[in-house]
Formats: structure tokens, C-alpha cells, sequence
């Protein structure tokens, strides 16, 4: 066959058909009208990850794409050095392509263990090393001199094709990666839907009142408060009522990420940018954008992120990590911190210009501790929550003698640590009575002196501790006598051994790993087995 229209022949075979499997089955059953060959296959080259990827192999009945990878080890340098030399070897015998047993090797289940000759046709493009083309051959030495002037001129049309390929793949996969996002972001604000805010009438109803105010509106917003008051669920509240509610909603934990790493996650990098930039990734900005940000923990931003934030706010663009040109976003800002931004605004550790940038609505949370109304209704809500993820069918009554306590109690957790302590409490008895009390701390400096009065506050803790204790003697069989100062000592063992015990009947006699007495009671597993030992518990303990 001409030169020519061998080359035309080709060509029409490798663009007949969008679906790769279709398109180069056609062209193997060409080029099998052209060379002594058994088969074709197509390897892609990494030299980040120093390999050579298996696309797909095509023999006379088949067209396969098995996941082979094939390492190169060392043999990069002379991998990208042949590239330069020669555009077709026959590297079978005696070749001086490095890899060629390796490659032998990882085809051999398909094409068994005979010797073949292979002719090699490196791809490459102006930006690189793409990958090379084998054609297989059916003995060692069939392949002519006519065959390698004619595997030359293959070298174009498919490197052309393989890079279509490979940017058809990346198109495809980001495709599903969105759907995968679009789905994920359906459920959340489903979710959103349920979400209910306890206390919005009683202790939270300033914070509501300003929260209303938002409605329609795409001011940047601060939160503040401590730890566990409900930032992220006002954050979601503000952003359900402001006119980008259809829109992306993208949340980043400031202070979750390496600092290393802020750029990138949230301006994202181009391919290549540094080492272990396999891909081109799209940063938090750009996934926002048209909607809103929620950054979490803003106050925790290093110093030259902050700036670069700045920059963002101010200009509007962002510039992806080791790339060219400014790419414009519309995003809203909702940002939310427990640190004090004035003091670090003093201290120079927050900057002055970004907190003016983000404090154009500041929307502050009360502690629990200042809205202890909250706390029964917030009790009650976990109780059904929990209830219902642990199927427990009975409606779970609270102990209506922990009221007092849990409402003196300081938490300084807020309503995390309430929500974490109702959720431990169903799970050891899930039969309730609730006795959340017991789990708080018996010292008194952890409540709140009410009115100013520590003694009153100690007797509170006291009484709550005597409760405990007298339900405890009711059922120990060895007793004290009433008022023996011993007593209280003996009792405080007692609670203590009973409490271990429904523990580790709860988790079946198992003391370490997960879902073991140790993790629920969160102590290291020997210092139980040694409290155990003291306490005359056996291990495996059963009722
Ligand atoms: N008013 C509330 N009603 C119902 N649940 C609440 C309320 N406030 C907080 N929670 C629940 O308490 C937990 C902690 O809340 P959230 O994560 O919003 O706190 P946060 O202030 O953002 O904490 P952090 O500062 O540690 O990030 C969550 O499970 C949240 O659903």
C-alpha cells in the first residue's frame, strides 16, 4: 500500500468512532492488513509517578483495557533519552529499550510466554512524553525494514488520538466527580431542610432576630462564640434564607488544613505546580463561585493566607496555585470563629483589614452557660435524635433530678459537649432513666457559683452526689452504716464499680479496641483493667 493512502486509512480508522473500544478494534483489524502482528497495545507514560500505564490492549477477537501498570524504576533518564533518539525500535532481542522484559512480563497472561518481535512507537507531543504504541508480532523476527518506514508514519495521527483520549477521560471523570458533588450537595440541603435550631424562641432569640435580618441579603457575615454554640447551623441558617440559596455552598475548616496546603485548597493549583500536583485541581473559590463560602475557624488562618484572602475579597479573582492568569469569582463570604478577633487584632496575630472586611454583619452566639432555659428543651431534642439513630423504640424520659445540675453546670463545651454527654448516657442505659448528671465533674469549680453563692453551689453538687450514692447503697448488698464517714468512701467505690460494670456488660466483656469499655469510658484500656482489679470486677464480666 502507498504511503499515502495508508496514511488516510488509518486515520479514518482511529476518528471512526467516539468510543475508544470501537475505534481501535477497526484499526487493529487495518493494521493487521499491514503487519505480521497478533496484537496492539497502548501504554501511557508517568514520569511523576515513574510508570507506564496499560490503556488498553487490542488482540484479533478483543479489545481489552486491564488495569497494568508497569514501573520504571531508574530507567526514566534513558526511557526520556531513547525518545530523543529513535522514533521506532525493535527492542525483542537484544534492544535497548530499558523495559522491554517488564513489559513482556505484564502482557504475558494475555499473549503467553513466546518470543515475539515488537515494534515501539514512542507518542510524544510538544509538551512531552506521551506514552508509546506496541504492534505485536507473531514471531521474533517478522517485522521488515518496509515496517518500520510505515510505523513512522503512524507516529502523529496517534499521539493526536491518544491525547484526545486522555483529555476525553479527564472530561469524563470530572463529570462523574461533579455529579458525585451535585448528588452530595441535593442530600445536604435536604438535610438542611430538618435541621431545627433549639432555643430560637428562648435563649437564642436576639441571635434569631438577627439572623432574620440577613434574609435576601449577601453581606459578608462573622459568627462568633465559643466552641460548639451552633456557629456552623447558624452559618447554614443564614445562607437557607439569602438569595444564593440554590446556589454551591462550600464549607473549609481553616484550621483543619496544613498551611502548606491553604493555597491550594482554597485558590486550587494547575497540574505540575509542584510535587504531587498530578492533576489540575479547582479550589474552594472556584467551587463557590456564583455561591457562598462558609470559612470555618477563620481565626486560625496564618498570617500569609490571611493577606492572600484579603486580596481575594478586595479584588474578587483568585489565582490557582502555579498558574497564569487571574480567574474572576462571585462568592459570599460567611465566616465563623471561637477565637477573640479583638485581642488578636491587638496582639497583630489577626489583621485589621480582613476583620473589617468579614465583620460587616457579626452575628455573636450566647454560651450555655447564659441560656441555661435552653438546656432541657436541647436534652430533649438529643434524646429523640439519638433515640431514633440507636432505634431504641421507647420514648426516653431525663432523670428529672439531673435538671439543676446540668442547668449549674458551666459547660464549656456548650452544646457539642451536651449533645456528645446525652449520646454516652443512652448508650450505657438505653433504657433511660436518663442520669446524665453522673457524667459531669463532681468538683464544684466546673458550676457556675449561682448569684455568687459557692456554697450554694457546693451543696447543690453534694446533694446531686448523695442522690447518686444513696440510689447506689439501695442496691449494693454489703452496706455502711448512715452518716459513717466511710461510707462515702465505700459508696463513691461502689458507683464506680457500678458504672464500670454496665459498661463492660454493654460492650460484652470487651475491654480494649473499638466499640470496648475502655474507648466508651475513654480511659487507656490498663488503667481500666487495673481500676478492675482494684474494684474485684472480673474480666468478661457479666451480670
Ligand atoms: N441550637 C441548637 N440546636 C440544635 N443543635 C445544636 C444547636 N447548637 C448546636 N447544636 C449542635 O451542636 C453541635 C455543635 O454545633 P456546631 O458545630 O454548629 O458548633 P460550632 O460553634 O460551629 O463549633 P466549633 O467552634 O467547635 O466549630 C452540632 O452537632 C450541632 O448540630
Amino acid at each position: 500500500m502507498e504511503d499515502f493512502d495508508f496514511y488516510k486509512d488509518l486515520n479514518l480508522c482511529i476518528s471512526s468512532n467516539l468510543n475508544p473500544g470501537n475505534a481501535w478494534s477497526k484499526t487493529f483489524k487495518f493494521l493487521a492488513s499491514q503487519f505480521p502482528i497478533d496484537a496492539i497495545s497502548l501504554h501511557s507514560y508517568d514520569s511523576q509517578l515513574a510508570s507506564l500505564h496499560l490503556q488498553f490492549l487490542v488482540m484479533s477477537d478483543c479489545y481489552l483495557e486491564p488495569d497494568i501498570i508497569v514501573p520504571l524504576y531508574d530507567d526514566i533518564p534513558e526511557i526520556e533519552q531513547s525518545e530523543k533518539q529513535d522514533t521506532a525500535q525493535n527492542f525483542t532481542h537484544c534492544s535497548k529499550w530499558p523495559v522491554a522484559q517488564r513489559h513482556l512480563n505484564a502482557l504475558k497472561d494475555y499473549l503467553g510466554n513466546a518470543d515475539r518481535a515488537y515494534l515501539v512507537m514512542m507518542l510524544r507531543t510538544e509538551e512531552g512524553v506521551l506514552g508509546h504504541l506496541c504492534l505485536i508480532g507473531k514471531t521474533v523476527d517478522c517485522f521488515t525494514a518496509e515496517h518500520e518506514h510505515k510505523i513512522m508514519l503512524m507516529q502523529s495521527p496517534v499521539s493526536l488520538a491518544m491525547m484526545n483520549m486522555q483529555r476525553h477521560r479527564q472530561t469524563h471523570e470530572l463529570k462523574h466527580r461533579l455529579d458525585l458533588q451535585r448528588l452530595q450537595l441535593a442530600g445536604e440541603v435536604k438535610l438542611l431542610k430538618n435541621v431545627s435550631i433549639i432555643g430560637r424562641h428562648s435563649g437564642l432569640r436576639k441571635t434569631m432576630e438577627m439572623v432574620e435580618q440577613l434574609a435576601g441579603k449577601e453581606a459578608p457575615t462573622l459568627i462568633l462564640g465559643e466552641t460548639g454554640t451552633g456557629k456552623e447551623l447558624i452559618a447554614d441558617a443564614v445562607q437557607r434564607i439569602s438569595p444564593r440559596t440554590d446556589k454551591p455552598y462550600v464549607k473549609i475548616n481553616c484550621g483543619a488544613i496544613p498551611e502548606t496546603l491553604i493555597d491550594s485548597e482554597l485558590f486550587g493549583h494547575q497540574k505540575g505546580a509542584f510535587t504531587g500536583a498530578l492533576t489540575t485541581k479547582i479550589g474552594r473559590f472556584e467551587q463557590a463561585d456564583g455561591g457562598t463560602l462558609f470559612l470555618d475557624e477563620v481565626g486560625e488562618l496564618p498570617p500569609k493566607a490571611q493577606v492572600r484572602l484579603l486580596r481575594v475579597l478586595q479584588n474578587e479573582t483568585i489565582e490557582r496555585v502555579g498558574g497564569e492568569k487571574p480567574i474572576k469569582v462571585d462568592v459570599r463570604i460567611i465566616a465563623a470563629t471561637n477565637r477573640p478577633l479583638e485581642t488578636m487584632l491587638q496582639q497583630g496575630t489577626f489583621r485589621e483589614d480582613l476583620y473589617y472586611r468579614l465583620n460587616v454583619f457579626p452575628i455573636q452566639l450566647p454560651p450555655l452557660r447564659e441560656r441555661d432555659e435552653d438546656i432541657p428543651l436541647l436534652v430533649r431534642h438529643f434524646i429523640n435524635q439519638f433515640s431514633q439513630r440507636l432505634k431504641l423504640s421507647d420514648e426516653i424520659q431525663l432523670n428529672p433530678k439531673c435538671r439543676e445540675l446540668l442547668q449549674a453546670y458551666s459547660w464549656p463545651g456548650n452544646v457539642r459537649e451536651l449533645r456528645n454527654l446525652v449520646e454516652r448516657a443512652l448508650t450505657i442505659s438505653p433504657k433511660g432513666p436518663l442520669n446524665i448528671s453522673r457524667y459531669l465533674p463532681q468538683d464544684s469549680s466546673w458550676y457556675i457559683s449561682n448569684k455568687n453563692n459557692e456554697d450554694y453551689m457546693k451543696s447543690l453538687v453534694q446533694k446531686e452526689v448523695h442522690k447518686v450514692l444513696e440510689e447506689m447503697d439501695l442496691k449494693a448488698s454489703t452496706r455502711q452504716p448512715a452518716h459513717d464517714q466511710s461510707r462515702h468512701a465505700q459508696s463513691l467505690d461502689s458507683v464506680m464499680a457500678e458504672h464500670i460494670c454496665t459498661v463492660v456488660e454493654q460492650c460484652h466483656g470487651k475491654i480494649n479496641g473499638p466499640g470496648g469499655a475502655a474507648e466508651v469510658l475513654e480511659i487507656n484500656p490498663n488503667t481500666l483493667r487495673k481500676r478492675m482489679e482494684k474494684l474485684n470486677i472480673p474480666y468478661g464480666y457479666k451480670r
